[in-house]
């Protein structure tokens, strides 16, 4: 039988870098997701683990042997006790990876490939399959990949293991009960881990639950929005890595831990009156046009704190700029440093401004997007998925 599963990846409207030293951050999924489908060999002659990168066209094979030879420290699998991968089990999987001789323009992959290593190993232990990923998420854009890709990664590996209760004669995308999404979103944290280094736990989480999330040292309240918010999203296409983004942050925190901890407490003020904005209740258009203006306020000072904290980059400042001359609010979204930016779209703006703005981004060679906000989580198709 072959299983699918899809997460979806995520905005972040408030908190970013902030989160990982203990701020509040606002986050959102959206509809955009990525897939998961894992076929057990039948075969006993199959002694192969297959895995499928179909969008980047690179396809990875090991021998069950070798993976066994390699990480035969692991024991049995355990798919109920998430765990971090130690320091060995990271050297061995890398050589592993390394094996693969992965292309070096895609070099950035090889931690996506661990982290599948790691969880396939952990939670399904030393069986031959084949596991295919596809995904309508940019890589390294900020909208979460990394997260969706360990989150769909773990409920595929988990829906196989008895460790999770899910009824598998159900047509259709099916969500999980809350104990099979906490067990998981934390496996999805440990394969995060491989890939950021030092995780907030913020895009796994939201990636796991769906809706709209307030999150803060590990743990989540949800929100129940009384706003309809529609978010242009901007690509720059300037690629970068999460984990080089929160190293830098990281770093300037201990140049200046005094700046950094004012910054750091001052973003938290933002991302709890922006949850607090979302939850209260818009009565009329005008109530709900003050709100806007509020959260237009908010992201303009998360932007000017993101680039204190020196995430910022000549092409978000681009798309600060051209959104202004329309007086639209604009902040970029995950790690910065290129990737992808936000900008409001208030319930009243007309579609013809719409269609401007979005007309002068693209022609500086950006790429737009208006995606869904705040639908389910992480969903698993046993049979007849789309
Ligand atoms: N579909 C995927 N297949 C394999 N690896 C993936 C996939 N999606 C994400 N990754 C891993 O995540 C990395 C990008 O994560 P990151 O730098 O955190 O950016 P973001 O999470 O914003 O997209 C990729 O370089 C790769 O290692
Ligand atoms: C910068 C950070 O806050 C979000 C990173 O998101 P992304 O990988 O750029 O989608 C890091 C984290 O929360 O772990
Ligand atoms: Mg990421």
């Amino acid at each position: 039988m072959e299983v699918k599963t899809r997460a979806p990846g995520k905005i972040i409207l408030a908190g970013e870098h902030a989160v990982v030293h203990g701020s509040t951050a606002v986050a959102a999924c959206i509809d955009l997701y990525t897939y998961v489908s894992l076929r057990p060999s039948l075969s006993e002659n199959d002694d192969t683990l297959e895995l499928l990168l179909k969008d980047m066209e690179l396809e990875f094979s090991w021998s069950i042997g070798r993976i066994k030879e390699t990480l035969s420290h692991l024991g049995s699998p355990f798919p109920s006790t998430p765990t971090s991968c130690t320091a060995e089990s990271v050297r061995c999987i890398a050589a592993l990876v390394e094996e693969q001789n992965i292309p070096e323009a895609k070099i950035g992959l090889a931690t996506g490939v661990s982290a599948f290593l790691w969880l396939y190993t952990s939670i399904q232990g030393f069986k031959p399959a084949t596991v295919v990923v596809t995904s309508d998420l940019p890589l390294g854009a900020g909208l979460g990949s990394s997260a969706a890709f360990c989150v769909a990664l773990s409920a595929v590996l988990l829906g196989f293991s008895d460790s999770v209760s899910l009824d598998k004669n159900h047509q259709g995308w099916l969500t999980y009960g809350d104990s099979d999404l906490d067990l998981l979103n934390k496996w999805a944290f440990e394969g995060e881990k491989l890939i950021h280094g030092k995780p907030s736990g913020l895009d796994n989480t939201v990636s796991t639950y769906g809706n709209i999330i307030k999150f803060k040292s590990g743990s989540l309240t949800r929100i129940k929005s009384n706003m309809p918010l529609k978010m242009l999203i901007t690509n720059t296409k300037v690629g970068r890595n999460t984990k080089a983004l929160v190293t830098g942050v990281t770093e300037r925190t201990f140049r200046h831990p005094d700046v950094m901890g004012s910054v750091f407490n001052a973003v938290d003020s933002i991302s709890k009156e922006l949850s607090s904005i979302l939850e209260s209740p818009a009565l009329d258009d005008l109530s709900k046009t003050e709100k806007e203006r509020k959260l237009e306020e908010l992201m303009e000072m998360n932007q000017g704190l993101l680039q204190c904290m020196g995430v910022s980059h000549a092409s978000i400042e681009t798309v600060l700029r051209t959104t202004l001359k329309y007086k639209l609010a604009t902040k970029l979204t995950g790690a910065g440093g290129g990737g992808c930016v936000l900008t409001l779209l208030p319930t009243l703006l007309s579609g013809t401004v719409v269609d401007k703005v979005i007309a002068e981004l693209e022609s500086c060679g950006f790429q737009c997007l208006i995606a869904g906000i705040g639908g389910n989580g992480v969903e698993i198709c046993f049979h007849g998925s789309s």
